[in-house]
């Protein structure tokens, strides 16, 4: 089966990475790889989503699955960035009841039907905003805050990519088909080529939610890889 070239990188060393629908080729120092939102909010009992009636049962072994990926991504020098979503402790940010985010965004309908957690979901400053203990970033790598689903919308993400020549974006994070895969798309839209780690994803919602977004991405907006094959390649370039 053939690979995937970027026809811009053409004279970086690549990295051959097995995945969906096809293998693709990626430059490791101009590539990132893309932590999205591994908040208590996301990941953690009694965080976010969790309160809302999502189950975060099975996350722990997406938090090892995304620790091995920047693992071996930062021994690699792809370039680590961490999202953090979520709003200052007032929720100005998040938008009034004329924006679809206060509507649609069910961290604010559960705190206004819980009143008693006001100012404690995603709130900047507080335990459901922060990265989980497990996970967190070391000097050279860059946190983003963001204040909706995609990463690029009201961030610098473009601009910090586009400065650096990175053209591949690897995605990991919760959740695949919310902000990760919000993310991806846009990226695709704005030129980049996106992969996401499967293992090193969990869906807000039912299996089939985690399907659809994975379906979604192999077939019309990227590639679909896991943390294995990630790591092993890039252990094949080192050697
Ligand atoms: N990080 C995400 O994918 N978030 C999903 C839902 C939300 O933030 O309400």
């Amino acid at each position: 089966m053939s690979t995937v070239y970027c026809a811009h990188t053409p004279t970086l060393p690549q990295v051959e990475l097995p995945a969906r629908p096809e293998a693709i080729a990626f430059p490791p120092t101009q590539s990132a790889l893309i932590v999205v939102d591994m908040q208590n909010a996301y990941a953690s009992a009694g965080g976010y989503l969790d309160l809302a009636g999502f189950d975060v049962s099975a996350t722990a072994p997406v938090i090892e699955k995304i620790h091995q990926a920047v693992t071996a991504a930062r021994a690699a020098g792809v370039q680590i960035i961490w999202f953090q979503n979520g709003w200052d402790s007032e929720y100005v940010e998040a938008g009034d009841a004329g924006s679809p985010n206060f509507h649609k965004s069910n961290a604010l309908k559960t705190m206004r039907k819980r009143p008693e957690l006001q100012g404690t979901l995603l709130a900047k400053g507080g335990w459901d905003y922060q990265l989980v203990d497990a996970l967190q970033p070391q000097p050279g790598d860059i946190v983003l805050p963001k204040p909706r689903y995609s990463g690029f919308f009201n961030t610098p993400l473009d601009s910090i990519l586009r400065s650096r020549g990175i053209r591949h974006l690897i995605f990991t994070g919760i959740a695949t088909n919310v902000c990760v895969e919000s993310t991806l798309r846009d990226g695709f839209f704005l030129e980049y080529f996106g992969v996401v780690l499967e293992d090193a994803t969990h869906q807000a919602g039912p299996a089939f939610a985690q399907q659809a977004a994975i379906f979604n991405i192999e077939t019309f907006f990227g590639w679909v890889s896991s943390v294995d094959a990630f790591c092993e390649s890039l252990q094949r370039t080192q050697e």
